[in-house]
């Protein structure tokens, strides 16, 4: 009987205990480009959001892809080739970004993570708060100016199952 309930235990814990990075775990890069190009769909065709992207390319679809690649623990492509944590809080420099605009993001990019990742309900609480703790910071960069100098951010950051790595 002990020996049964330790089992169960064991068992319990090696499921929730995840040790593959949200980089593969949510099926590499080609998963990334899906979720970045159903979620932009989503952004052109909102009114509120819309507008903030009148600049918009397909090149920003897979510049997403990659940067997202590279925070979820896979290759670091957006620093060795797309200027790294300088260049993407850069992009995001004077677009004044309001806290509305900021909800209508999460909430497209919700619908988008429950399209692409239907089964796996714990990923897409990791990603999501990614994304709650990342738009945060876009939005608050947005209120400067373009060509402001934002210092040296340090490294890209990284997120796991924990978080903040
Ligand atoms: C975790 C949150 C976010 C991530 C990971 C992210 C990622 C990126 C990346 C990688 C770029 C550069 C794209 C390129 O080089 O083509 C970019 C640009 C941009 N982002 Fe974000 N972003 C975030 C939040 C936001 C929010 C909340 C908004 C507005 C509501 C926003 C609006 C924009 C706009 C307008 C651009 C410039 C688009 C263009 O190139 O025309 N971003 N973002």
């Amino acid at each position: 009987m002990e020996d049964h309930r330790d089992r169960g235990t064991h068992r319990r814990d090696r499921m929730t205990e995840r040790t593959e990075s949200l980089f593969d775990a949510v099926g590499g890069m080609a998963a990334l480009r899906r979720l970045s190009d159903t979620f932009y769909e989503g952004v052109l065709a909102d009114p509120l959001l819309a507008p903030v992207f009148a600049d918009f390319t397909r090149t920003h679809i897979e510049h997403v892809a990659v940067w997202l690649a590279e925070v979820f623990g896979g290759p670091a492509d957006f620093t060795a080739r797309l200027g790294g944590h300088q260049a993407l809080l850069r992009s995001h420099l004077g677009l004044s970004i309001t806290e509305e605009q900021r909800v209508r993001w999460m909430e497209l990019m919700t619908t988008a993570v429950e399209k692409e990742f239907p089964d796996d309900a714990l990923l897409r609480r990791r990603v999501l708060e990614y994304f709650d703790w990342g738009t945060r910071i876009a939005r608050d960069v947005s209120a400067g100016s373009e060509g402001d100098d934002l210092g040296e951010p340090g490294p890209t950051p990284r997120w796991g199952w924990d978080g903040l790595t």
